[in-house]
């Protein structure tokens, strides 16, 4: 009970440190912000003394320690040394610049504002600062408290280099891109501009015009200068009287008759036949939508490699490469191989009318076109003799090749040539697949590279008999995955009962593996820890349904992308969903000890897991029937088979037969569903997978492994809940949520402390007999009877007294 006791401990301090490092305390916040406020007003003061005392104070700078020397400047020596140091020695007026920054950062400090904007802030105005002081120091380099020693420097280092007219073209161009990237000014933006502008002044210009025509008229005729005159009359009159009085309508009749008037006319005409313009209207956002536009505008993208930003992917030199690599096309084995495959099936009478050869790295395949009226399936029965009269191994005969009029024969070489990892992961196949779980297999027989996304298949059974390449076939899977993605992006859990296969793995623990919270090891060798690790895996897959539910996604790309476009809120327990891949070695060992404790949680997961982004891969040296039984096989629709020793066990795993006619080291059918695909499969070696995971391990890693919902067996629950000593050990973690978020719900503690339903259900029940909670209310959540965190630990210390 102690020793469990220490490890919450453990985990709880750990997940302390995975927040964001430097925190303040509110009461830091307080202190250091009103010193950055008060910082940046004394500057202010001290700086604007400067221009009026600077001169006289120059001589008590040298005499700063002597009390007798007394400082003009409003805030005495220090005043003076620092507008000193600042405007004389620094930027000149710039300096304010930096008092306006240190007053900001206080009030940043303060309010609990985003740190990237202030960031952003200091980022522009030292860009300023450096900007005019440079300007200054081009204009007016006489006088020093504008432009300062920085100014100046700058500006003669550039005038020595540019110029004058470079300099100033350099300050032009700085000033363009100041405007360009900050305010986001364009060409276009200021050609509109101008545009406005234009038409503004023009309808001003013809307004005023019209005027002028007014005037003009009106000095035309006496008779319009009579109504000129009753008009000025009757505005006067205006003056005093109600602007509705029939006086002023008058005028206006009269008016109409002038030639001006007439233009009126036209004017009222053409308005009675005005087309009307339909604004367009910008579709309104949804208030969601506008405020993460604006959380994406502010902070960018949530990007989840943040945490380990400087992370750097393994690099190809880590790799082997091999000098057998290469197809090299021996003519005198190709030679032998068509004679006597022409010679076999002549001696059953079969006529060929053409033959053609791929060379693979370990297969050559002879496609061949039989003369008309061959029966396939005689050919098909001849596969023995073929393979006895050209004495070798490994023979298969595909008749037809699906989507060709052929029959295809596959002769291994005689020299079989190892196709490295590192070809494979330099291939510009696998470097620009766009896929979310790329694996870069091996190759196929006409020297293809081999990349399928894991997620797309979306589990893998892969078997062969001892000794055919499965170890290698995972670590190639593996190593796929730790080249392309991101320690943020996927995380393993590794099962390995023979306990040597993967421990290589143990040293990327906290980059990319995921484990149980009070397990020692993330690499789980124990048999009785993989049930409680799949039992974990399926509570965490429905803890991700559930997220993705609330956030109304199918999937968790979609899931993702909504997270990182900032439409998901963390405080609503919603996360940056990392991929999970379960590797299970050997796992005819695992239901021979945990039978159908195994297969139902691995059942569940293949069955639901694939939306959510947890994938398994699970390799088997005995593929029968009790181990691969008929619900797995349904679920695992992708299958690899390296040589297997019988024909039974080749159906049991393809679905066919093949797997028994294979050469060995590597050599795999890949089938997912409908065609088998013949590859080599790339080779990766244990010293290739120790330098890489030395190169990651030694990289800065995450403060523990990626943490899987705790599994609390059935029969650990307890029963008598409001009894203190029998309470849940997350009981406290519980009511600190609960208080937290002032929200009774049983939901919200399998989110923040990844728990199955039915422990958060008990902790509820718990919670309620302890009096933190309220009684169930049907579909709303439970009350929560405690306001906050002080009055929670005051309500359990009362409790134990
Ligand atoms: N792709 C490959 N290319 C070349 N050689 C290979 C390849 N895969 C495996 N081999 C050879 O076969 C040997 C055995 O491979 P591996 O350890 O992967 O077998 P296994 O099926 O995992 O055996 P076991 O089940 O006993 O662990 C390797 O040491 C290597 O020499």
């Amino acid at each position: 009970m102690a020793k469990k006791k220490t490890n919450t401990k453990k985990t709880s301090s750990k997940k302390k440190l995975k927040a964001p490092s430097l925190k303040l305390s509110s009461q830091q916040k307080l202190i250091f912000g009103s010193f950055l406020v008060i910082l940046g007003v004394v500057l202010c003061v001290a700086f604007v003394s400067y221009f009026f005392t600077g001169i006289e104070d120059q001589s008590t700078l040298t005499n700063f320690t002597s009390r007798e020397v007394k400082a003009q400047n409003w805030l005495s020596k220090t005043g003076a040394w620092l507008s000193h140091f600042f405007i004389h020695n620094g930027f000149g007026v710039s300096a304010f610049i930096f008092a306006g920054l240190f007053f900001l950062s206080g009030v940043y400090v303060l309010m609990n504002l985003p740190k990237t904007r202030l960031r952003k802030h200091w980022f522009w105005g030292i860009l300023i600062a450096i900007w005019i002081a440079i300007f200054f120091g081009f204009f007016a380099h006489k006088n020093d408290m504008l432009g300062g020693t920085i100014g100046f420097e700058i500006n003669s280092f550039l005038q020595d280099y540019i110029g004058k007219i470079g300099t100033s073209l350099l300050l032009l161009l700085g000033l363009i891109t100041y405007l360009a990237i900050r305010f986001k000014v364009t060409f276009e933006g200021i050609v509109n501009a101008f545009k406005s502008a234009k038409k503004e002044v023009t309808d001003e210009l013809s307004k005023t015009k019209e005027d002028v025509i007014i005037a003009v008229d009106n000095n035309l005729s006496e008779e319009a200068e009579a109504i000129k005159s009753a008009f000025e009359v009757s505005l006067d009159d205006n003056k005093e009287t109600t602007p509705k009085t029939s006086s002023t309508k008058e005028p206006i009749v009269k008016v109409e008759v002038t030639p001006t008037v007439t233009e009126d006319e036209d004017v009222e005409e053409e308005d009675t036949n005005l087309e009307i313009k339909v604004e367009q209207i910008a579709e309104e956002q949804s208030e969601t939508d506008n405020l993460s536009n604006k959380l994406v505008e502010d902070f960018g993208e949530f990007d989840p490699t943040l945490e380990l930003s400087k992370y750097q992917f393994p690099h190809l030199e880590l790799l082997k490469k091999y000098d057998t690599e290469g197809i090299t096309i021996n003519q005198e084995e190709l030679e032998e191989n068509k004679n006597k495959i022409v010679e076999t099936l002549n001696n059953y009478k079969i006529g060929i009318a053409s033959i053609k050869a791929t060379i693979g790295p370990t297969v050559t395949l002879y496609e061949i076109v039989p003369e008309a009226g061959i029966r396939i399936s005689k050919i098909k029965n001849l596969e023995d003799d073929i393979a006895l009269s050209l004495s070798a191994l490994g023979i298969r005969i595909i008749a037809p090749i699906p989507g060709k009029g052929t029959i295809g024969i596959e002769v291994p070489n005689k020299n079989a040539t190892i196709v490295s990892m590192r070809s494979v992961i330099a291939s510009k196949k696998f470097q620009s697949s766009e896929m979310q779980l790329p694996i870069a297999l091996g190759k196929t027989i006409s020297n293809e590279t081999f990349v399928v996304d894991l997620a797309k298949m979306p589990h893998m059974l892969m078997a062969g008999a001892t000794g055919q390449g499965k170890s290698v076939g995972l670590n190639a899977v593996l190593t796929s995955l730790l080249y392309k993605k991101h320690p943020a992006e996927v995380k393993f859990v590794l099962v390995d009962p023979k306990k040597v296969e993967l421990t290589l793995f143990n040293k990327i623990e906290r980059h990319y593996l995921a484990k149980l919270p009070d397990s020692e090891d993330a690499i789980i060798t124990d048999n009785t820890k993989v049930i409680n690790t799949l039992n974990s895996l399926c509570i965490e897959m429905d803890n991700r349904y559930e997220l993705l539910k609330n956030a109304m996604c199918r999937n968790i790309a979609e899931y993702n992308r909504k997270f990182k476009d900032r439409k998901l809120n963390p405080n609503d327990g919603h996360q940056f969903l990392p991929y999970i891949v379960l590797v299970v070695d050997e796992f005819a060992d695992l239901i021979m000890t945990a039978g159908k404790e195994v297969e139902t949680p691995i059942a569940r997961l293949a069955q639901l897991a694939r939306a959510i982004g947890i994938h398994l891969i699970i390799a088997t040296q005995r593929p029968s029937v009790n181990v691969i039984t008929g619900i797995i096989k349904a679920n695992f629709p992708a299958r690899i088979a390296f040589r297997v020793t019988s024909k039974i066990d080749s159906r049991t795993i393809l679905d066919g037969a093949g797997a028994d006619q294979l050469i060995g080291r590597g050599d795999m059918l890949y089938t997912q569903g409908n065609d088998m695909i013949r590859i080599q499969c790339a080779f990766v070696d244990t010293p290739e997978v120790e330098k890489i995971t030395d190169f990651i391990g030694a990289q800065k890693a995450y403060p523990d492994a990626y943490l899987l919902p705790e599994y609390v067996g059935e029969e650990s629950g307890t029963s008598i809940d409001i009894d203190i000593a029998d309470r849940d050990k997350l009981f406290k973690d519980a009511a600190i949520v609960i208080v937290t978020a002032q929200q009774g719900s049983a939901s919200l503690l399998q989110r923040k402390l990844k728990l199955g339903y039915n422990r958060a259900g008990r902790l509820i029940d718990q919670l309620e007999a302890a009096g933190i909670v309220g009684p169930f209310e049907g579909s709303k959540a439970r009350q929560v009877l405690i306001p906050d965190l002080i009055a929670l630990d005051q309500h359990l210390e009362n409790e134990i007294q």
